[in-house]
């Protein structure tokens, strides 16, 4: 599915990120150069405060690189585009608009005319498997149909590239588990390129065709595992010994990852 002979959709370019901090900087990425093909779907994972944040909001244009630069479809990143569709774990839907004007506020906003809006909100709520529920305040969802909502609003604006961090590690393990495979099955059917951060090894796994291993202090990449597992993928991909040995591998790479020395003097 995925192309990696075309020129990449995304690349990271010897990216950097350093924030300042009383007394100095903090180096959060360090150097990172990665290149995202089309259609790839890539998960990025790491131990807690390796820069996988840092790395997609520099992607998404939230984040200035303070060296290198990251470039989709050729063009340096200055800022947010709809080319890029951000989901985080927090929903951050409008609480007073329903689903379906929550999931038209991005159509509005780019100007998109309101029986266009309409059509598309709808389309990508039927998408999510909320069709039943476009008339519904968020406070009346539950978190995955929260979740499911904010994928929507992202889906509606059709980006070239999702860029996902977290966005399932709220729910709960069975809602998690259904999202993802709603997530690989609209993929599959889409052209869209996937960057996806995960704390779960496991989700990792499950949902990429390669998955980027971060190490910490400073943020960089420590190790790329590619996962030859055919898609589509079903619970019988998850009770595989093919897909334990590669989950067993990037557990490996992000857990035991060698200390970082200390700058010599
Ligand atoms: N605006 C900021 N100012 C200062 N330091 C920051 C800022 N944003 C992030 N950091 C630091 O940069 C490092 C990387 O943060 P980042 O959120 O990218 O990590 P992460 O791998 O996504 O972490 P987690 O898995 O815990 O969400 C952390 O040590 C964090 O404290």
């Amino acid at each position: 599915m995925t192309d990696r002979t075309s020129p990449p959709k995304i690349s990271f370019r010897d990216v950097g990120c350093r924030f300042p901090v009383r007394g100095g900087h903090f180096t959060a990425v360090d150097r990172v150069s990665l290149d995202v093909g089309e259609r790839e779907f890539v998960t990025v994972v790491g131990p807690s405060g390796c820069g996988k944040s840092t790395l997609l909001n520099m992607a998404a244009g939230l984040v200035t690189p303070t060296s290198g630069e990251v470039v989709v479809d050729g063009r340096r990143v200055t800022g947010p585009g709809p080319d890029r569709g951000v989901i985080f774990q927090q929903y951050a839907l409008f609480p007073w608009l329903t689903v379906r004007r929550n999931v038209e506020f991005g159509l509005r906003v780019a100007g998109v005319g309101a029986a266009e809006r309409r059509r598309r909100a709808d389309e990508a709520i039927a998408l999510v498997g909320l069709g039943d529920f476009a008339d519904a305040l968020p406070k009346t969802l539950s978190g995955g149909m929260k979740q499911r909502c904010a994928i929507a609003r992202a889906y509606a604006v059709d980006p070239d590239v999702l860029l996902m961090d977290e966005p399932f590690g709220a729910l709960d393990s069975l809602t998690r588990v259904q999202l993802q495979e709603q997530l690989l099955d609209t993929w599959s059917r889409q052209t869209r390129t996937v960057v996806f951060v995960t704390h779960d090894v496991e989700e990792a796994v499950y949902l990429a065709g390669r998955v980027v291993v971060m190490a910490a202090r400073p943020g960089r990449v420590h190790r790329i595992v590619d996962v030859p597992l055919p898609y589509p993928r079903t619970e019988e991909t998850r009770l595989s010994p093919e897909f334990a040995a590669l989950r067993n591998e990037v557990w490996s790479a992000v857990h035991h990852q060698a200390p970082v020395e200390a700058p010599a003097r």
